[in-house]
């Protein structure tokens, strides 16, 4: 019989909370019951998400967790972070799986959350959370009921560097992370960073030299694969595009390493994920080559002059990178091949 499996978005009037309805109502084994906005409960879905005119009906709903206790089995939250986790908890404690989209449950370390987060308002219920990339914790997501989806970032940047670590093809040292977002990584909410007139036609660096919170996720994952305490100097910037990431990182490599057999071990430890795609030495991905899709492009190649291997990562921030992953995360959970609903290309060109 086929599996159903009720799904309720929580922060559905938000970009990631539009990109998980897209894909949940694609999606053969989910129902999609409830959608759930603050600032916007009580408007009619059409106006609040004009994409899902004639589509979805009724209005938007007011956050109560019995309600949806009663009408879904998981929900997915799409909250800022130190919103989310009160929500994720009064859900955990009626049985809801939770696929959680804020940065609330990333960090396993609670000590290294407060210090880049300020808060932590449920310590323990963290201890039970998965970190929803599936190409690194696979196992761990079958059978987990809290997973703590990555941010955008750390997916472009960790699916490249991890085969590189796991492999300990890498020389000790720092990591060099230089990534590029569009706009739509920083949510519906206006706000003057984000206003067309300042962000368009020109292109900038923001929270630099150790500042932006991504930087301890992506050493967690990546010293965690590595076995080894990594440390990395991030650079984002933000892009005039409304979606998608391209991060690139540059590393130096133990003597003998060169693209080729980046290549070949990234091909390697990808074996069986499908949403993961190894182009050969000396690609450069496009982040329109992903834009719409749940895949993530990797390539390497090596600068002989200096021995530095750059290692990309392109994906669409609000897909691989948000509401895709989320939902790779729910087929693993339930025992549905990964790629259930995910099978779509990119929106090219
Ligand atoms: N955008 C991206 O590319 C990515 C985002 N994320 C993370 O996912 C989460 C959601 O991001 P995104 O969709 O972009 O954000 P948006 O700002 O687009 O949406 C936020 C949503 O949360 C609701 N909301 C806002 N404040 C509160 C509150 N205090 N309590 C309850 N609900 C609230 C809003 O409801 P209403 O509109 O009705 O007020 C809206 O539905 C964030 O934690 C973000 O960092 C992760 C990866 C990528
Ligand atoms: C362009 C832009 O502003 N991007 C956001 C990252 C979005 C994201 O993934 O953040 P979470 O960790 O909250 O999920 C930022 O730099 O804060």
């Amino acid at each position: 019989m086929t599996k159903r499996i009720r799904a309720a978005i929580v922060g559905a009037t938000g970009y990631t909370g539009a990109e998980l309805a897209r894909l949940l109502l694609g999606h053969p084994n989910v129902e999609l019951t409830v959608l759930v906005g603050a600032s916007k409960a009580g408007q009619p879905v059409e106006r609040v998400l004009p994409s899902l005119a004639g589509i979805v009906r009724g209005e938007v709903e007011a956050f109560d967790a019995d309600r949806i206790a009663s009408r879904a089995d998981v929900a997915f939250c799409g909250l800022p972070h130190g919103a989310s986790a009160p929500i994720v908890k009064e859900l955990r404690a009626r049985g809801v799986i939770v696929f959680d989209l804020s940065a609330d449950f990333r960090l396993v370390d609670r000590a290294v959350h407060r210090e880049w987060y300020g808060d932590d308002h449920a310590p323990e219920l963290a201890k039970s959370a998965v970190y929803g990339m599936p190409e690194l914790h696979r196992d761990a997501l079958r059978t987990a009921d809290l997973v703590a989806v990555p941010g955008c970032y750390p997916t472009a940047t960790i699916l490249p560097l991890a085969p590189l670590f796991a492999k300990g093809l890498v020389e000790e040292g720092p990591v060099i992370v230089d990534a590029k977002s569009g706009v739509s990584g920083a949510g519906r909410a206006p706000s003057e960073r984000t206003h067309f007139s300042e962000t368009t036609e020109g292109f900038r660096a923001y929270k630099i030299a150790g500042a932006h919170r991504h930087t301890p996720e992506i050493e967690q994952e990546i010293s965690r694969v590595g076995a080894r305490d990594v440390r990395i100097v991030f650079t984002p910037h933000l892009v005039p595009m409304t979606r998608g990431i391209l991060s690139t990182s540059y590393l130096r490599v133990k003597p003998g390493v060169d693209a080729a057999r980046c290549t070949a071990e990234a091909r390697a430890f990808f074996e069986g994920s499908p949403s993961v795609f190894v182009h050969d030495a000396g690609a450069c991905p496009d982040t329109l080559w992903v834009r719409g899709s749940n895949r993530a492009h990797v390539s390497y190649a090596l600068d002989a002059r200096t021995g530095f291997v750059i290692a990309q990562g392109a994906i669409d921030n609000l897909v691989k990178g948000a509401s895709g992953q989320a939902l790779q995360c729910m087929n693993v959970r339930f025992g549905l091949p990964e790629g259930t609903g995910l099978a779509m290309p990119a929106a090219w060109p």
